[in-house]
């Protein structure tokens, strides 16, 4: 099963409601399709996110990247040397983590579909559902309220809060929507580097004061402040864990190493895909620290590899995989199935995916 091209195509699929962290607004999911062809007729799909305010990654560079340096490096070479063709892909540019990560996906559904099997028993098979929480995004107290009590009532048993956008509003923010969901829904926050570690400590405190049970708190600073990260970390109670700090296995290494963060948020458009995130889960069993896997704002394609890897490990003990469920569209056919909190993943070959529609190949 050898590759004869990858095409890229792209995909826009319109969001229920507007995306908002501190970092950004979102009103649809705008992201880069490859597909992979090989020469026995096999087709791999893969996915894109360009999130620039968090990879650096935008649409443009990740059909440069693939075109100019990943299709070159990797056509040709057989599904079967797995080895070989990450090699070739990881060694062919630097960063481009996105990139990486859509050739890295259609390559793991080839290497499921030659071995016969779903990528989630080849990479573990610890199971075959999970349980993702879903965003709320950071607006006002009350309308934060009224999105969680919606999400509780849809059957969501965890909520991941944004906050990080005004400080002086996320402790009005997280009293309000405590009350409003009552004291057995688990909430964790996300403020996207929102706060100054000595702005982060003060809050959370206040948060801890105020009786607010919180599962854990990610990224409250900046990405590159691991210091800082370090100093949230040993000074609140509630537990922290690295997002935008960590992307690649040596970050893993560097953070857990010092103890910088109590738990990892792995993405696969961070780390580049699933043969780096496998790394990491490693690096995170020898230090014994439980992750999380996550997405971007990602359609089904990358979130249904996500799944896979989070289904296959058990080191990773917590899902935010709400991508496909925020989108009021679904152009892929086939894939694992999301429905609200519950992602089953189907028993066919690979990652199960058929088709897209309403894409538009460049070549
Ligand atoms: C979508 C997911 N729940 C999420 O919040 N992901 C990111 C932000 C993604 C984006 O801006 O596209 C995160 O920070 O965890
Ligand atoms: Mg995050």
């Amino acid at each position: 099963m050898k590759i004869t091209d990858i095409k890229i195509g792209s995909i826009s699929v319109p969001l229920k409601t507007p995306f908002k962290t501190a970092l950004r607004t979102v009103n649809s999911v705008n992201d880069i399709i490859v597909k992979i062809i090989t020469d026995t007729g096999h087709i791999g799909y893969g996915e894109a996110a360009p999130t620039g305010v968090i990879t650096g990654d935008t649409a443009g560079a990740i059909i440069g990247a693939i075109e100019d340096h990943i299709r070159p490096a990797i056509t040709g070479l057989d599904i079967e040397n797995l080895e070989k063709i990450m090699l070739n892909l990881h060694g062919s540019i630097v960063k481009n983590s996105s990139a990486k990560a859509a050739v890295d996906i259609a390559v793991y559904d080839l290497f499921g579909q030659l071995h016969g099997a779903p990528v989630y028993k080849l990479l573990g098979g610890h199971g075959k559902e999970i349980t993702t929480d879903i965003t709320i995004s950071v607006n006002g107290p009350e309308e934060m309220a009224e999105d969680s009590r919606n999400a509780v009532n849809s059957g969501y048993t965890t909520l991941k809060i944004k906050v990080g956008k005004d400080v002086k509003k996320d402790l009005a923010r997280m009293k309000t929507i405590r009350k409003a969901v009552g004291p057995h829904v688990r909430l964790r926050i996300d403020a996207n580097q929102g706060w100054t570690p000595k702005e982060a400590v003060l809050t959370l405190r206040k948060m801890e004061d105020a009786g607010i049970e919180i599962e854990f708190v990610e990224q409250p600073v900046q990405a590159h402040d691991i210091d800082g990260l370090k100093h949230v970390t040993d000074n609140v109670s509630i537990p922290t864990l690295a997002d935008e700090s960590l992307f690649s296995p040596m970050d893993a290494i560097r953070i857990l190493e010092r103890r910088a963060a109590d738990l990892i948020n792995i993405k696969l458009m961070k780390s580049g895909g699933i043969h780096n995130a496998l790394k990491i889960t490693s690096i995170a069993e020898v230090y014994g620290v439980e992750c999380m896997i996550g997405c971007m704002l990602e359609a089904k394609v990358s979130v249904t590899a996500a799944a896979h890897l989070g289904a296959a490990k058990s080191i990773i003990t917590r899902i935010d995989l709400d991508g496909p469920v925020l989108c009021s569209e679904d152009p892929v056919i086939g894939g694992a199935v999301f429905n609200e909190s519950k992602i089953v993943l189907g028993d066919e070959p690979g990652f199960g995916i058929h088709d897209i529609t309403g894409i538009v190949y460049r070549r």
